[in-house]
């Protein structure tokens, strides 16, 4: 996870050293008088876990405003006490950050309301989003889909939405946007309109979905604030009531699929990923399992917990974890960190999939045994060959056509951390051609 930067893990370091030399006031949770006088050292300081916490992120089409409307929202709460503000600029970094070739781009950007604390997941392309969502990086309890008035739905309006659809997310918000620039009121209807046939024709509720109309640009600029912050301050207690706070499995042994890893001069190797669950608390026993590689024992000597040093890591987490004595080479992205013992690597498996149809961007047509696609399960990619279950009646001869729902056996190129239920996406080419689930293991 690009969001666990080098220098922040470092500035918090420094953060920590400060607080530590005022137990008073931290144990207080007081700094400078008040929790959020000062959000920059706040928010930069030790996790507070005192909020149920929620991930969520702005998908939709290329220039709808996404990013300005992320940038409005910690404006927004900034100016309450309730995050830190991140510019557009410091949010749509990801250029750089691809060019250094780190990881996926995605910024995780966090913030609160009266009753929630939130991770926010903004993408810089359309590329990056449907990595994000078929790897599970964003992960997203709930989304906010922005659709800008003057353009109304478009091709990664609906793409994003039924990728959200697959990977499960239930409650989606609606933001219209760009509302400054319409004058005739009836195209707003007419958005709106359209937006919840959309909704519905993908499974959301469309007719009860919150949809909010405003301006994320006038927000930050703090022009015309009908259509601007009083709009955000909507979309947030319709975010807070319309998504519901996630049930988190913190009571099975802890599992983080790694997302980023990167080594910390002077400290070692931190891997990083959002906690799927279970909780870990510092100095526990970990190993990391998957891509081929010998189980590696290992102890996590500190933990980061959306930024901030924190005591232990919790499903629902974006955590970084300090690793002892593991070289950076030695930990992949798509390995699994969990209790010893309590996962293990599996190559073949039967797996109960939908083929995409030509209409949903999957296949134009059909394939049969030993099609080999990219198969995407949790943070890794592999490529994996299908082939019919034992006891199919002429498997060389039988097809699967777009549109299909089948039963396959599935074998990975090298062994990875595979359980009954998981959820996969398969690709080929750059696009979703199937999604499924994995219903039994084989070996
Ligand atoms: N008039 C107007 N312009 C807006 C508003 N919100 C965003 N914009 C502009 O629309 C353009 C695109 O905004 P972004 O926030 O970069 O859009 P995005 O969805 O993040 O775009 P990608 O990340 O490239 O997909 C920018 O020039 C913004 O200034 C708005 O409320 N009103
Ligand atoms: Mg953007």
């Amino acid at each position: 996870m690009s969001a666990f930067s080098r220098t922040l893990w470092q500035t918090s370091r420094n953060v920590l050293r400060y607080q530590k030399a005022n137990p008073v006031q931290q144990a207080l949770g007081v700094q400078g008088g008040s929790r959020y006088v000062n959000s920059v050292r706040s928010y930069a300081a030790v996790y507070q876990r005192d909020k149920p916490h929620v991930n969520i992120g702005t998908i939709g089409h290329v220039d709808h405003g996404k990013t300005t409307l992320t940038a409005a929202i910690t404006k927004r709460q900034a100016s309450k006490g309730l995050a830190k503000y991140l510019d557009y600029g410091s949010i749509d970094k990801a250029p750089e950050e691809r060019k250094r070739g780190i990881t996926i781009a995605t910024a995780h950007i966090e913030y609160a309301t009266g009753n929630r604390h939130y991770s926010h997941v903004d993408c810089p392309g359309h590329a990056d989003y449907i990595k994000n969502m078929i790897t599970g990086t964003a992960n997203m309890d709930g989304a906010i889909i922005v659709v800008a008035a003057s353009d109304g739905q478009m091709p990664q309006t609906r793409e994003h939405l039924l990728l959200a659809r697959q990977v499960g997310v239930k409650k989606i918000v609606v933001f219209v946007n760009k509302v400054d620039t319409i004058e005739d009121k009836e195209m707003l209807e007419l958005v709106e309109m359209e937006m919840r046939e959309l909704l519905s024709s993908y499974g959301f509720e469309g007719d009860d979905t919150p949809i909010i109309m405003g301006s994320a640009l006038c927000a930050i600029e703090g022009k015309q604030p009908d259509i601007g912050e009083q709009k955000i301050d909507e979309l947030l207690e319709a975010v807070d009531t319309w998504i519901p706070t996630p049930k988190r499995e913190t009571d099975k042994p802890f599992l983080m699929a790694v997302e980023d890893v990167f080594s910390i001069a002077g400290r070692g190797t931190v891997c990083s990923g959002r906690v799927e669950r279970g909780v870990l608390k510092k100095d526990s026993e970990v190993e990391l399992v998957g891509k081929g590689i010998a189980p590696i024992k290992t102890k996590v000597t500190d933990i980061e917990t959306f930024k901030k040093s924190c005591d232990e890591s919790r499903a629902g987490d974006n955590s970084g974890l300090l690793l002892r004595g593991v070289k950076r080479e030695d930990v992949r992205r798509g390995m699994v960190v969990a209790v010893p013992g309590s996962v293990k690597a599996s190559k073949k498996f039967l797996v109960s999939m939908y083929v995409l149809s030509k209409e949903e961007g999957g296949r134009h047509t059909g394939f049969g045994e030993n099609y080999k696609p990219q198969m995407f399960l949790r943070t890794s990619d592999e490529s994996a060959a299908l082939s019919w279950p034992e006891g199919t009646e002429d498997p060389h001869a039988k097809q699967v056509m777009p549109g299909d729902n089948v039963e396959m056996v599935c074998e990975l190129h090298q062994p990875n951390v595979i359980e009954q239920g998981q959820r996969f996406n398969m690709r080929e080419g750059g696009r979703t051609v199937a999604t499924g689930i994995i219903t039994q293991l084989l070996s």
